[in-house]
């Protein structure tokens, strides 16, 4: 009990084992605190820094899972690149209140023999599924395994994996684990562009180009608040705008039902905004969401 009091007051913890985390977590359950994990896959932004302020206000203990999870990336993805600093990851993280970290090595996680997999059906068919078969399957068990290993009072997620939060408050709901769902509006540069780790790939070039993904979703929201209802229309002016920028190729624009997820005809709800893009070899994803009530259209981020 007196060695948790004086962590909370020095410097956060850094555990690597699974045991370590259960250790830390037990002895936090045992003075009655409540658990917020933020979880990541590191190289740390404002987005990350934004969930891990939000769990603080939100719990007396914040533990930030820190996990270049495999399983959610596919032959060819950026596994092996991915960028990776986790003394740069540490100290931000202290700097927004964080805890403890839990940074398991890819053995720790995944022993030989590992065998078992979680499948969220339906909502993992779409969008960033569909262009990233098995990424969602990843997903889903490493962050059953993260809710099994901490059990955590709430988790944190941000908006700007909007299908991910959708998955999640799914297999939450799904397989009753008793962790309430967090979700986090998307932080953005100060011209836009969504905060992304792999934000570190673009040159100046591409990182201009980059814009395009954010100037694509506010014209697709201008057009439906102009009345604009068919979602064809919308996903093309869209898909226009990106292609105009150097550089750039278009994995997927959807104009989709926020809730289902599934494509849309006719524009009406709360409605998706949703794109995936190249700019060079960087897949860059951003998403809006709207709700059109009694034909008009008002900017929502749930
Ligand atoms: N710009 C952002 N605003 C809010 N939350 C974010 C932002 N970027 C990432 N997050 C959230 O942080 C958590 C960890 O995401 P992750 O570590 O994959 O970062 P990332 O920057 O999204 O990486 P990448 O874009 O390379 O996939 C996820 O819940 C994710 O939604
Ligand atoms: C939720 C997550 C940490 C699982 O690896 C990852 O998909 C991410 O960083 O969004
Ligand atoms: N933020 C989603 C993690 C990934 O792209 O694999």
């Amino acid at each position: 009990m007196i060695e948790l009091q004086a962590k909370e007051m020095t410097v956060l913890e850094l555990m690597t084992t699974i045991a370590a985390a259960r250790k830390f977590v037990a002895a936090a359950r045992q003075q009655g605190k409540s658990i917020g994990l933020v979880p990541t896959m590191g190289y740390l932004h404002e987005g990350h820094l934004t969930l891990a302020r939000t769990a603080r206000e939100q719990n007396d203990v914040v533990m930030m899972s820190i996990f270049v999870n495999p399983t959610q990336f596919g032959p060819g993805e950026d596994l092996e690149r991915y960028p990776r600093d986790l003394e740069r990851d540490r100290k931000l993280a202290a700097g927004a209140g964080v805890d403890a970290i839990f940074a398991p090595a890819v053995a720790e996680m995944y022993p030989p023999g590992y065998a078992t997999y979680v499948q969220v059906e339906g909502l993992t068919e779409v969008l960033c599924g569909a262009s990233r078969p098995g990424h969602f399957r990843g997903v889903a068990t490493v962050v059953s395994k993260l809710f099994n290993i901490v059990q955590p009072d709430r988790a944190y997620f941000g908006l700007k994996d909007y299908q991910q939060a959708v998955v999640i408050k799914r297999l939450v709901r799904d397989l009753n684990f008793p962790v309430d769902i967090i979700t986090v509006p998307t932080v953005r540069e100060p011209d836009g562009l969504a905060m992304s780790s792999r934000n570190k790939y673009l040159d100046p070039d591409q990182r201009r180009s980059a814009l395009a993904l954010y100037r694509a979703l506010n014209l697709g929201a201008e057009l439906i608040r102009s009345g604009e209802r068919r979602a064809a229309v919308v996903r093309e002016a869209m898909a226009g705008e990106i292609l105009a920028r150097p550089g750039t190729r278009v994995d997927y624009v959807a104009v989709n039902d926020a809730e289902t997820l599934a494509p849309l005809e006719e524009i009406k709800g709360r409605v998706l905004l949703a794109l995936a893009v190249w700019v060079g070899n960087t897949r860059l994803i951003d998403n809006l969401t709207l709700e059109v009530k009694d034909d008009v259209a008002h900017h929502d981020e749930k």
